[in-house]
């Protein structure tokens, strides 16, 4: 837990030993309290040491333990902090790996901080809906000043160790051996006086514009937080170390951190920490798995198709490093996707330089581009990303099956497309899968990766790492129209556009989704996507268009209610954010801001009069009902369709892929907190309103585990019906 040794004549050295990250538990805080008062009480020694296990120093406190933390408990980690820095010997930390949240307070507690220069220190707490809570909130004001710990302690964000000096959290940067050049420099500060060394004796450094920043910074926090809690108390603990003494500062931060501790948020967004990490460990419904299935090395990777997503995803594969061929049709294509390319990695490296990291990305020498499909005959794995067009897309994949060494992953990018079709038409159907990336896909951190009926479990494996070396999180999902994501968006969408046919208004809708913590509403989502997409969609379908059979009830499919709204707007050209206009009006085509048009309302009355609807009031809670729980019951069907192996793969997909709050802690966490017998009810409500819309009757599978007495989401896949034996 903590090993103690001595080294050389002078010295003793902590090391703090929970693997993988010498997590905080109370045994090692205790073991570590008890490494400092020995060498306190032990004459001989004049210095101490504290590092970590494994090459990282800690990860903070033991997220784990926070379900049975008592908000009364003493925080003990607090005392072993103080009592570090209350020690008569000069404490130095030897900073390797990382020092987060605990860590670095523990780190903040030594009279002196060494790093490696690979090493990352930060206060993430803020992002598991806490607080630093073991007086890290009152020791790094006092340490950097106010703007910088502001910016630390409110965004969760990691510094490297270069940041980390220039802004006098450590001491000194080394490049090796840093334990060792930690017990030099505690050898060499052994006798000097220790009190100008402690930081919770010095002042916060004063600034004349004080309240004036702390202010700033709250109305920024707020704006940015859509309702998170714990930046804004992370705020008030700052405020506290301008304001009190060190000992009433601590006071102050104790009771904002019981108060977040207590929260559904807390919970909410360590409940999502470890969503994301359980999905790296993907499961099939075969029972192969990612303890079984070994990853190839993808050494250089094609992207087909330049277009926005090609684009990002080319961006992408640089970033990480990767040999890239960008392959488009014509050269006028070619031209402008080199150009946009060329642009994204101007800024990524210009990024990378403001954060200290170093900016080599834009290696020309890594990137070719080319209209040769040739030039993918070596290449690992080929990323497809053209239009969402099967014939084409299966056209493309014939090409490849042919020209390709035989043992290339063959990937497309699809938002809803069926992957065994694609598979189908190449050599290799179990070197086939989906990856659909997200829109900037240089950004956005989702990867949905699509099983289809014959890939292998290396396939997935070696997907599910190139989304890990993207920096990515890969969620692996089954094949079906919309796979997770899209499947559980239509109902949620179809719900926003009933809701304007019966008397709401999009900014009405939007207010309340946003009020919620979406980024997003689902009429600015869908301006700024492109109602054509989904207008393409529809008419390939046979919902709208030619293929539409003459006679259809406008507001009727297959006895179904539809709503031809959408349709309309696109057959006015209302595109929306490109064109300028869609669900809202825009300044410019392109332009981004939103503004309630009259056009548009307008238009809904005469739509109205015309199908003799009557409008109604609608409240924001029969508004998010009916949004939210029609997604969330399709969260429940897809669980049941075996589409999703567990409840986390769908919260991690709505938190990093379509702007879910992390603080409600995606939907299906969002349906355990409400209840479900909550959710059904509501759903019954809404579906005995409104028999036409089946996407409202509730799934199956939440009665049934309601009926089962509506056990803990942890316990829901293990309800799902096994599919029968063949046998
Ligand atoms: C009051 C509150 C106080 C005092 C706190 O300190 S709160 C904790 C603050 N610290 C953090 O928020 C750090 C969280 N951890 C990370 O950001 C990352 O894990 C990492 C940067 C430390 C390492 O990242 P990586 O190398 O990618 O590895 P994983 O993220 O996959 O983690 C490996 C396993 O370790 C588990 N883990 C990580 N941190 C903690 C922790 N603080 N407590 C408990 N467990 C932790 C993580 O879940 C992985 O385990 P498995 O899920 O694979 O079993």
């Amino acid at each position: 837990m903590a090993q103690y040794r001595r080294a050389g004549a002078a010295v003793a050295v902590i090391r703090l030993h929970n693997a993988p990250v010498n997590a905080l538990s109370s045994a090692v805080v205790q073991a570590l309290a008890q490494g400092v008062k020995k060498a306190d009480l032990d004459p001989s020694v004049k210095a101490v040491v504290i590092c970590g296990a494994n090459g990282k120093f800690s990860a903070g406190a033991d997220i784990r333990t926070f379900s049975s933390l008592q908000p009364r408990d003493r925080p003990a980690l607090a005392e072993t902090v103080s009592l570090i820095e209350r020690s008569q010997k000069p404490v130095v930390a030897a900073i390797e790996g990382v020092a987060l949240g605990g860590g670095l307070e523990v780190a903040l507690g030594c009279h002196y901080r060494i790093a490696h220069a690979q090493a990352r220190v930060g206060f993430p707490e803020v992002l598991l809906g806490i607080l630093p809570a073991a007086e890290g909130t009152q020791r790094l004001p006092r340490l950097i000043g106010i703007p910088a710990a502001l910016d630390l302690i409110t965004t969760g964000r990691h510094v490297l160790a270069a940041e980390a000096l220039k802004l006098g959290i450590i001491d000194e940067i080394v490049k090796e051996n840093t334990v060792e050049r930690a017990i030099e420099l505690a050898s060499k500060v052994s006798g000097q006086p220790l009190g100008p060394r402690k930081i919770s004796l010095k002042p916060v450094p004063d600034l004349p514009d004080m309240e004036a920043i702390l202010s700033e910074a709250l109305v920024k926090v707020k704006r940015k937080a859509r309702g998170r809690l714990s930046p804004e108390m992370c705020i008030q603990a700052i405020k506290a170390a301008v304001q009190l003494p060190f000992a009433e500062g601590v006071e102050k931060e104790r009771e904002l951190f019981r108060f977040l501790l207590g929260s559904g948020q807390a919970k909410a967004q360590q409940y999502a920490f470890f969503a994301e990490r359980a999905v790296e460990k993907w499961t099939m419904p075969s029972g192969t798995s990612w303890k079984t299935a070994s990853a190839q090395p993808i050494r250089k990777a094609a992207v087909i198709g330049l277009g926005t997503m090609g684009r990002g995803i080319v961006t992408s594969l640089v970033k990480a490093k990767m040999l890239v061929v960008a392959l488009e049709q014509d050269q006028k294509q070619l031209d402008i996707g080199r150009e946009a390319v060329t642009s994204l990695l101007q800024w990524e490296a210009s990024k990378m330089q403001q954060s200290g990291q170093s900016q080599d990305i834009c290696d020309p020498a890594r990137l070719q581009f080319t209209l040769d499909f040739g030039a993918l005959r070596d290449v690992d794995l080929v990323i497809e990303a053209v239009f969402e067009d099967m014939a084409l897309k299966k056209e493309i994949f014939r090409k490849l099956s042919t020209i390709c060494k035989p043992e290339a992953f063959l990937c497309t990018n699809t938002s809803a497309l069926d992957i065994d079709e694609i598979a189908a038409v190449t050599s290799h159907p179990h070197q086939v899968i989906g990856t659909h990336f997200f829109s900037p896909a240089h950004v956005m951190k989702l990867l949905e990766v699509i099983r289809g009926h014959h890939t292998s479990p290396t396939t997935i494996a070696t997907a599910m790492s190139l989304a890990k070396t993207l920096n990515k999180v890969g969620v692996l999902v089954g094949n079906c129209f919309g796979f997770v994501g899209n499947r559980m968006m239509a109902p949620y969408v179809e719900q926003a556009i009933f809701l304007l046919e019966e008397g709401c208004k999009p900014e009405e809708v939007d207010q309340a989704v946003e009020g919620f913590g979406f980024h997003m509403g689902p009429f600015r989502m869908l301006d700024l996507a492109g109602l054509d997409v989904g207008w393409r969609s529809r008419k390939g379908q046979g919902l709208t268009g030619p293929k539409l059979a003459p006679g259809t009830p406008a507001r009727q499919r297959e006895s179904r209610r539809y709503s031809p709204l959408p349709d309309f707007l696109c057959e006015q050209g209302r595109y929306g954010q490109k064109a300028g206009k869609g669900w809202y009006l825009y300044e410019k085509p392109g332009g981004r801001t939103a503004n309630p048009d009259p056009w548009l309302y307008n238009f809904l009355s005469e739509y109205r009069e015309t199908h003799g609807i009557k409008a109604r009031f609608v409240d924001q809670e029969e508004i998010l009902e009916r949004c939210l729980y029609a997604l969330i019951n399709e969260g429940f069907q897809i669980l049941a369709d075996r589409i999703a192996s567990a409840p986390e793969d769908i919260d991690v997909i709505y938190i990093y892929g379509y702007g879910w709050p992390t603080h409600r802690g995606g939907p299906m966490f969002h349906a355990s907190t409400v209840g479900l017998p909550h959710v059904l009810s509501r759903l019954q409500k809404y579906s005995e309103a409104h028999p036409d819309i089946p996407k409202l009757q509730p799934s199956p599978f939440l009665k049934k585990l309601v009926a089962l007495g509506s056990p803990p989401l942890r316990e829901w896949v293990s309800h799902v019906r096994q599919p029968s034996s063949k046998l």
